[in-house]
């Protein structure tokens, strides 16, 4: 496990599925759009960039592997950052939607969510007016929608892009989801060093406090011993403040407009580089180096 001798390893997600083009116009749509935040978070010091795509008309959450090849054919032109593709697209898509991309290319590194969970986005309603368009507001105001990631999902999805050497960011929004990760370990259908994604403050999934944090990390300390890379994504405006804790502990951390649209209480971020900007800034006023892809792709051990 990484401690504070380690560089950290930051992750960004420019785009995913949650937030609308609404919310934030520096939220990245079309495939350029999406391309060029990779590339300036890249820049900035991200040494992964976890990849969602959107229609490029409306920006709702689509997951057409030909979009996909769109953002990695610019991005892996500019740069030799990880990429690391969802398998959770949006919980309003099949699972066999969302795995299309990762199947079809074979990335390195890939998402993949510990456990089925209630996904509350309503929360965020009241905080807009009125919307671009119907689509948006429909999808936050879904009080029905589960998002679906059964023993039989994760499993599928573990074969069919494992067998291509994909490896995994295994999502955990709850300890119940450390648990299942540990299951698999045990029956050989995950290999260390894990990979291990902690999510806070979305409903459906554990909280934003400082103890939510230290409970998840002291669990997967129980339970993957030091065979993994912790890594903490705080959801909306617990970004930074979990980020760095996580940073001060020694671990890693994700990013970026899918995550948060926020840079400072009220301030919209102007772009998924800034985030990386800040949260780069905070890892090295703790005297922690910022890792490189390659020392991320070492550490993860992920296919040459
Ligand atoms: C909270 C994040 N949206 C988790 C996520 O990134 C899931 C995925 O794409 O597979
Ligand atoms: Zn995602």
């Amino acid at each position: 496990m990484a401690t504070r001798a380690t560089s950290a390893i930051i992750t960004c997600a420019p785009t995913g599925a949650i937030h609308t083009p609404t919310m934030s116009p520096a939220l990245p749509v079309t495939p350029e759009q999406i391309a060029q935040a990779a590339l300036g978070a890249a820049a900035a010091g991200a040494a992964i960039v976890h990849l969602h795509v959107r229609d490029p008309q409306d920006g709702h959450p689509v997951q057409d592997p030909a979009l996909f090849k769109d953002v990695l054919a610019i991005v892996q032109d500019g740069s030799d950052v990880v990429i690391n593709l969802t398998t959770g697209g949006s919980p309003h898509m099949s699972v066999d939607e969302r795995i299309a991309p990762a199947v079809a290319l074979a990335p390195e590194l890939a998402s993949l969510n510990m456990g089925s969970m209630n996904f509350g986005l309503f929360p965020m309603l009241d905080r807009y007016p009125s919307f671009q368009h119907e689509w948006e507001r429909e999808r936050l105001a879904d009080k029905d929608v589960v998002f679906k990631n059964t023993y039989a999902d994760i499993e599928r999805i573990l074969k069919l892009c494992g067998d291509q050497g994909t490896r995994f960011e295994f999502e955990c929004y709850d300890t119940s989801h450390l648990y299942n990760l540990a299951n698999m370990l045990d029956r050989g259908l995950v290999r260390p060093p894990l990979f291990v994604q902690t999510v806070f403050g979305l409903l459906g999934g554990t909280g934003a406090d400082f103890e939510d944090l230290a409970h998840m990390r002291r669990t997967a300390q129980r339970l993957f011993g030091d065979d993994f890379e912790w890594s903490v994504l705080g959801a909306g405006s617990s970004q930074m403040r979990l980020g760095v804790i996580a940073l001060s502990l020694g671990g890693n951390a994700r990013v970026g407009l899918e995550d948060s649209l926020w840079d400072g209480p009220g301030r919209l971020a102007e772009s998924n580089a800034a985030q990386v900007e800040r949260i780069t800034a905070l890892a090295r006023l703790l005297h922690r180096d910022v890792a490189t892809p390659e020392e991320a792709r070492r550490r993860l051990d992920l296919r040459d």
